[in-house]
């Protein structure tokens, strides 16, 4: 058997699988969208960089709903609030599933993963559980003061090496994550456990990208033996399913054993090892605390850089709101001469609000992730079958003008209540739709959210940020880019960070 006869099985697979769809009687039709090619469907019209950008364009020609076909794969574009609240939210036991690859879930081993688990694993509700415990409003209050040390470290980070702002974020991220999961005091911008996850996160994307792998379209190819001729992606499957059992057990063995030694810093894994109520943990439990701990810094490092991120360039672009947040600040904090704390932040309404247009402005994740059906389903009359793969397209509903009227603008006055208007002109809550849908909504919301305002009141206290200047002091106005993944970022984030005032300088002097 060599490579050619593999495709021509490929090719026959998919037509016979077509053949089938196609025959076999199907109520009703499937919903509108650009019309494909016989074998390979949308293939051709997947759209390489920001494809939230042209799912929202095609929702003028073919409306909320898009369909398309990849091969055999269906798949469906959610571009409107109410089709996403209708399936992903109300119909959530039908719609909370992943979409399944041969390659990464089946022969790299990753089916138990947290992000990919199938939601009707009886491990899935054990997971969920898990993180809500170790990620609630509770349990982000034991974490407080993990938080305010890192954010004066990124606070003595800017200060000292002001225009290196995207790595001192990113830095942070993974200090709090890592801290946060297991108890590790990050080392630098070389620390090893930090380099190994990040590592991993780029096997695991290569791993399980969408259509990189014949096998994932005809899954019958797993079966031929690692020797064959054209089964180079078997000998890649036990190489990457090596590497990502290792970047998986070894922070959390680093925090067993610090557990044992009775040294330890409080964290998720050490708080599920050692629980409140004294049970003692099986092997079972000790297996789905290590692959909830693993998913911590994939859920959390990321999309915390990305925001900040864009918090950084929206301020440069916008030094009134700037200039709000921090009259707030210092009416708060300064006849105290302190930096502020978790528990500051429900008096700081304009910093709350700052991260909820962060949340809008720059969805982190502008298409969320995708979600599966369980079963068929039919809405609007329209069918939408088993294994369907579903995006809610969160850019677009955050840039919808009948919502977020002026959306590209950055206002975060939106969200300030505004006691002369009606509840009903108020402007949808951006956290309902940022973290995702149904029962695989982010259990990290809440962490997140606190870790972000408090970043920011402690970044709004200390500095003032613009945008960047030339030799002469005149502004320079750059073009951003943004990155395309399940994240976006901005690439070229260039802007000026300055201490406000001597007293600034000494708040955070305070600490060296
Ligand atoms: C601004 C920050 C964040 C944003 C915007 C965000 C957004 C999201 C989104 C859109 C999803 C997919 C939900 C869905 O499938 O419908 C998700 C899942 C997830 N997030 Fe977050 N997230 C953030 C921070 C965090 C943090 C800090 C953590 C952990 C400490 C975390 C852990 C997770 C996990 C474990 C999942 C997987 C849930 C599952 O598949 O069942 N996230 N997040």
């Amino acid at each position: 058997m060599d490579a050619s006869f593999l495709l021509s099985g490929a090719a026959c697979a998919v037509l016979l699988a077509l053949l089938y769809h196609r025959f076999s009687r199907t109520r009703l039709p499937y919903p509108p969208g650009p019309p494909g090619k016989l074998l390979t469907g949308n293939w051709h019209q997947l759209p390489q960089v920001q494809p939230w950008l042209a799912y929202t364009s095609w929702a003028t020609q073919y409306g909320p709903l898009v369909h398309m076909r990849i091969l055999n794969q269906h798949m469906l574009i959610l571009n409107t609030l109410p089709p996403v609240l209708d399936l992903l939210d109300a119909r959530s036991a039908l719609y909370s599933d992943r979409p399944f690859s041969t390659m990464y879930h089946a022969l790299v081993g990753r089916a138990m993963a947290v992000f990919s688990i199938s939601s009707l694993h009886p491990r899935f509700r054990r997971y969920r559980r898990l993180l809500h415990t170790g990620l609630s409003p509770r349990a982000t209050s034991g974490y407080a003061s993990l938080i305010e040390a890192e954010a004066r470290t990124l606070g003595a980070g800017l200060r000292d090496r002001p225009r290196d702002v995207a790595a001192h974020v990113r830095r942070n991220a993974g200090a709090v994550i890592m801290k946060l999961t297991y108890g590790w005091t990050v080392q630098g911008d070389e620390d090893y456990f930090v380099k190994l996850i990040e590592e991993a996160f780029v096997v695991g994307k290569k791993a399980n990208a969408m259509g990189a792998w014949m096998v994932d379209a005809v899954p019958a190819m797993r079966h031929i033996p690692d020797w064959f001729p054209g089964a180079y992606f078997k000998r890649r499957a036990h190489e990457f399913r090596e590497f990502l059992s290792l970047t998986d057990s070894a922070p959390f063995e680093w925090a067993k054993t610090q557990l044992a030694t009775e040294k330890y810093t409080e964290s998720f894994t050490s708080r599920h090892l050692r629980p409140e109520d004294g049970h003692s943990v099986d092997a079972e439990e000790e297996d789905a605390i290590k692959w909830c701990s693993a998913a911590l810094y994939v859920g959390g490092a990321d999309t915390t850089v990305s925001a900040l991120t864009s918090f950084f360039y929206a301020m440069s672009l916008y030094p009134d709101v700037q200039k709000r947040a921090q009259a707030e600040l210092d009416a708060l904090l300064s006849s105290e001469h302190r930096l502020p704390r978790v528990a500051d932040l429900p008096y700081l309404p304009h910093t709350q609000a700052i991260v909820k247009e962060v949340l809008r402005w720059a969805p982190v994740a502008p298409l969320g992730l995708p979600h599966c059906l369980t079963d068929n389903d039919t809405y609007m009359d329209y069918s939408i079958p088993k294994g369907t793969v579903v995006f809610a397209n969160i850019w677009a509903i955050m840039h919808d003008p009948e919502r977020y009227p002026d959306p590209f603008r950055f206002d975060p006055e939106r969200f300030i209540p505004d006691p002369s208007k009606s509840a009903i002109s108020e402007q949808p809550d951006p956290r309902k739709f940022a973290f995702g849908f149904g029962r695989r909504i982010c259990p990290g919301a809440h962490f997140a959210e606190t870790s972000l305002q408090l970043n920011i009141a402690t970044i709004l206290t200390l500095f003032d940020i613009s945008k960047p200047t030339d030799d002469e002091g005149r502004e320079i106005e750059s073009e951003v880019e943004w990155s395309t993944g399940v994240t976006t970022h901005i690439l070229n984030l260039a802007c000026d960070v300055k201490l406000r005032s001597p007293e600034a300088a000494a708040l955070l002097a305070q600490d060296d």
